[in-house]
């Protein structure tokens, strides 16, 4: 599978404020950047803390992006994955609607009942990992469900994992003008955080967009 991280961070390096509140970092133009890359994919995935925090439907808001997806015979929306071990996503949220197919990766330890409801309100379940989401098989299971190519929106747990199990092929990264700071505020890599084998990157773009600065590596 290849795995797009996209991001939107301020120029100190924060997704959101302290109190994980959704900030709009990017700019319109950043926004259909990010509408585009959305619409590349087979799916677009979070972890369950933006799930929580945000109610994300990611969807494409571009009509033409769904006509286009449509007239080459694929679904007019990419399909959701939340990262979420204990099935926490509330059945009613944004994610499980029906505008697209969504997948709820949840950790082998879930009691059957939380997990029925979830399936129940609409979600493929995919089980991986003990007790938390074992990435790399969750990603050979979506795989094998047609998902080739994934776009990760964050947040800063779920992306420090992906790099963490290598399994990042480019990064973008908006950098907006703003400062949110707050040493509780989550950054691009949350996680432990790595001390030795730090994960390397190759910029390969620097582009102005908007206020900001979008940057582009392959890792
Ligand atoms: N500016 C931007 O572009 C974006 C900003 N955000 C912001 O980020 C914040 C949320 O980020 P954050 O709190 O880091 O949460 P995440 O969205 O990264 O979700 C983290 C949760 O995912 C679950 N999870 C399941 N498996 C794994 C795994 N293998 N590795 C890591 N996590 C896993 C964990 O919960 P469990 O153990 O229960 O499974 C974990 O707590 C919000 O404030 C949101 O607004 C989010 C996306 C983009
Ligand atoms: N690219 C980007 N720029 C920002 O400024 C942002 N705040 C985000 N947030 C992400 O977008 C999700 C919301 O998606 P929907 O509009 O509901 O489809 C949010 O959950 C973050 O993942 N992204």
């Amino acid at each position: 599978m290849y795995v797009v991280v996209n991001a939107a961070m301020s120029a100190d390096g924060k997704l959101s404020t302290r109190e994980r509140r959704q900030i709009r970092i990017s700019g319109p133009e950043d926004f259909e950047r990010v509408d585009r890359l959305r619409a590349e994919s087979d799916a677009v995935m979070v972890g369950v803390g933006t799930v929580l925090a945000d109610d994300p439907s990611l969807t494409l808001d571009d009509r033409d992006l769904v006509a286009e997806r449509e007239a080459m015979g694929r679904d007019p929306h990419p399909a959701r994955v939340v990262a979420d071990s204990h099935a926490r996503t509330p059945p009613d949220a944004s994610i499980l609607d029906d505008t697209a197919k969504s997948f709820v990766l949840v950790a082998e330890e879930e009691p059957t009942e939380h997990v029925q409801s979830l399936a129940t309100a609409g979600a493929e379940m995919v089980v991986a990992g003990e007790n938390r989401v074992e990435l790399p098989e969750a990603f050979e299971k979506l795989e094998n469900r047609g998902v080739e190519r994934l776009m990760v929106e964050g947040g800063g747990e779920l992306i420090f994992s992906l790099f963490e199990a290598d399994l990042v092929d480019e990064l973008h990264t908006f950098v907006g003008p703003k400062v949110i700071g707050g040493r509780d505020a989550p950054t691009l890599a949350d996680g432990e955080g790595f001390v030795v084998d730090f994960p390397e990157l190759d910029l390969v773009n620097v582009e102005r967009i908007d206020d900001g600065v979008l940057l582009s590596y392959d890792v």
